[in-house]
């Protein structure tokens, strides 16, 4: 089996597949929606791609393309811890070296936005596709002095030296992946199993008084518990949302098909976008 992944090698999402999927085949993209693309295209059975982190929040363009452009669900959730790093090229690594420009993903940039600003205030920042291609882009052009923000396998992967470790400004950093395919039933893989969930998108009915408190009724008087729910703009005028569901129960006969019936009762169009297990992947 093929798996798509955000890389290039030595992305955070390239060592979530290799602990999730040791044995597999794994096609690295440049992209989010490429990953996406290359399952759509059969190019590749899965995609794994960046979802959710716990300093920085959603990434958007995961949640909107799931919407907007693939037809595709979730069949597994992959939490990892994240520890970003200030890397350099090794003939760069001396105290006396001035950082001129700073690379990385913009969720790993905003991971670290104390540490740059308390310590390289005034340095340029640009974003790059991923933490992997930020470090491969410093390894191939020493003669610019340019440092990255990745993990230590980046640094290893790319000959990098790293020059500040744990620069996130909170210790807790997590980032949630899926396992994205175009079947839904959940994927089980052989990692420590933390929950089951649903995760469902859901449009209401338009200028409707009360609609998005008659929605999270379906879900309180059945007691189903929500862990997530936020908006995104609907991209058809401003004031225009879907709202992403993250249900805390797996897929049942009776409790969630009700919700959604109800639901789709009220007028909201219901998307389901996946029921899995979620999993922990530890240091
Ligand atoms: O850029 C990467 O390495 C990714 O896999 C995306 C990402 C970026 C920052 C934290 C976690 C995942």
């Amino acid at each position: 089996m093929k798996i798509a992944y955000l890389g290039p090698r030595a992305s955070f999402t390239d060592l979530a597949v290799r602990t999730a999927f040791p044995e597999e085949d794994k096609v690295p993209c440049v992209t989010i929606p490429d990953c996406i693309e290359a399952v759509i295209e059969e190019e590749a059975d899965y995609a794994v791609v960046p979802l959710e982190n716990a300093l920085e929040g959603s990434v958007h363009i995961t949640v909107d393309y799931l919407f907007h452009e693939a037809n595709l669900s979730i069949v597994a959730e992959l939490t990892s811890p994240i520890q970003q790093h200030l890397m350099v090229h090794p003939g760069h690594s001396e105290p006396e070296s001035k950082v001129g420009k700073i690379l990385s993903h913009s969720h790993a940039l905003a991971q670290c936005h104390k540490f740059l600003h308390h310590q390289y205030r005034g340095t340029p920042l640009e974003q790059t596709t991923s933490t992997a291609a930020a470090a491969k882009y410093v390894s191939e052009h020493p003669e610019e002095n340019l440092a990255a923000i990745g993990n230590e396998l980046a640094a290893r992967e790319y000959g990098l030296t790293i020059i500040h470790e744990n620069i996130h400004d909170f210790a807790y950093n997590h980032t949630k992946f899926i396992v994205l395919h175009k079947q839904s039933d959940a994927l089980t893989i052989s990692r420590r199993k933390s929950a089951e969930k649903t995760t469902l998108m859901v449009t209401l009915p338009k200028d409707r008084s009360g609609a998005l408190h008659q929605v999270l009724s379906t879900f309180a008087w059945r007691q189903l518990n929500l862990s997530k729910i936020e908006s995104r703009p609907l991209k058809t005028g401003l004031g225009d949302y879907f709202f992403l569901i993250d249900v805390a129960h797996g897929m049942d006969e009776v409790l969630l098909p009700g919700a959604i019936s109800e639901m789709e009762a009220l007028g909201c169009e219901v998307k389901m976008i996946g029921t899995y297990a979620s999993y922990l992947l530890e240091e």
